[in-house]
C-alpha cells in the first residue's frame, strides 16, 4: 500500500491573504503532527508565487491546475509544465472534468499535457470520471477504461503518475459515490494499471477519489480498497476540513 496523498484543488478561488492564512494553518499542523499522508495544494496560477514562497523547504507540496502541452511559445494565457517546474511545483492536475467541459479538452489533450508534465519532471495527477448520464446508462467502466487508456502517455512512469477518479456528478454537488461504487471503479482502474505496468509497479500508483469529499465521509471513502488518497475541492478551502480529511 502506498502512502496516502491528499490534494486540494482550490479551483478559481482564493486571494493573497487567503493563501497566506490557509497555507500558514496547514504548515503549523504539518510541523506539529506526525502525519501519515502527503499533502499538496493546487492554487490558481496567479497565486502560485505566493504559495510557493510560503511552502519553500516545507513538507507541503504545490501543484498547478493545468499545463500547456508545449514547452514555450505563443500561447497567451497558458502556462507550461516547464515553467511550473521552474517555479517550484511538484505536481500538476491534468484532465480535470472542469477543463474537459469548459475548455473542450479531449483524452488526447490530456495525454499530451500529461506527457509534457512528465517531460518537465512534474507528477501529473490525471483526472478521469464519468458523467451522470454515462453512469445511468451503465457505461461507467467503459468510459473509465477509455479515459485511462487514452489519457495516459506512452512514457508514463508508474513512479511518477497519480490518477484521480472524480465522478463528474459528485463534484461540488454534495453527492458522493457509495463506498461500493468507489471500490468497483478503483479496483477496475488498478486492474487496468496492472495490465499496463505489471503488478508490482501498478501497486505504487496513488489512485485518488474526488467528489464532495469532506471530513464526515473521508474516513469511509479512504478505507475503501485501492483508494490511496483524495482530491478535494470545496473542503480544501478550510484548514480544519482539509486537515481532518487527511489526518485521523
Ligand atoms: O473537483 C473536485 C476536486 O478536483 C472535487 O470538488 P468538490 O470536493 O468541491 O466536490
Amino acid at each position: 500500500m502506498v502512502r496516502k496523498l491528499i490534494a486540494g484543488n482550490w479551483k478559481m478561488n482564493g486571494s493573497v491573504s487567503f493563501a497566506s492564512e490557509l497555507v500558514g494553518g496547514l504548515l503549523t499542523r504539518i510541523e506539529q503532527e506526525d502525519v501519515s499522508a502527503d499533502f499538496v495544494v493546487c492554487p490558481p496560477a496567479a497565486l502560485l508565487g505566493s504559495v510557493l514562497a510560503l511552502t519553500k523547504n516545507t513538507k507541503l507540496s504545490v501543484g498547478g491546475q493545468d499545463c500547456h502541452e508545449n514547452v514555450s511559445g505563443a500561447h497567451t494565457g497558458d502556462t507550461s509544465a516547464e515553467l511550473l517546474k521552474n517555479v517550484g511545483c511538484q505536481y500538476v492536475l491534468t484532465g480535470h472534468s472542469e477543463r474537459r467541459t469548459d475548455h473542450g479538452e479531449s483524452n488526447a489533450d490530456v495525454r499530451a499535457k500529461s506527457k509534457a508534465a512528465l517531460n518537465a519532471g512534474l507528477v501529473p495527477i490525471i483526472c478521469i470520471g464519468e458523467t451522470e448520464s454515462e453512469r445511468v446508462s451503465g457505461n461507467t467502466l467503459k468510459v473509465i477504461e477509455e479515459q485511462v487508456v487514452q489519457s495516459l502517455p506512452d512514457e508514463a512512469d508508474p513512479n511518477q503518475i497519480v490518477l484521480a477518479y472524480e465522478p463528474v456528478w459528485a463534484i461540488g454537488t454534495g453527492k458522493t459515490a457509495t463506498p461500493d461504487d468507489v471500490a468497483e471503479v478503483h479496483n477496475f482502474i488498478r486492474g487496468l494499471l496492472v495490465s499496463r505496468f505489471g503488478d508490482e509497479p501498478a501497486q505504487k500508483i496513488n489512485i485518488l477519489y474526488g467528489g464532495s469529499v469532506k471530513p464526515s465521509n473521508a474516513a469511509e471513502l479512504l478505507a475503501v480498497s485501492n483508494v490511496d488518497g483524495a482530491l478535494v475541492g470545496g473542503a480544501s478551502l478550510k484548514v480544519e476540513d482539509f486537515w481532518a480529511i487527511g489526518v485521523r
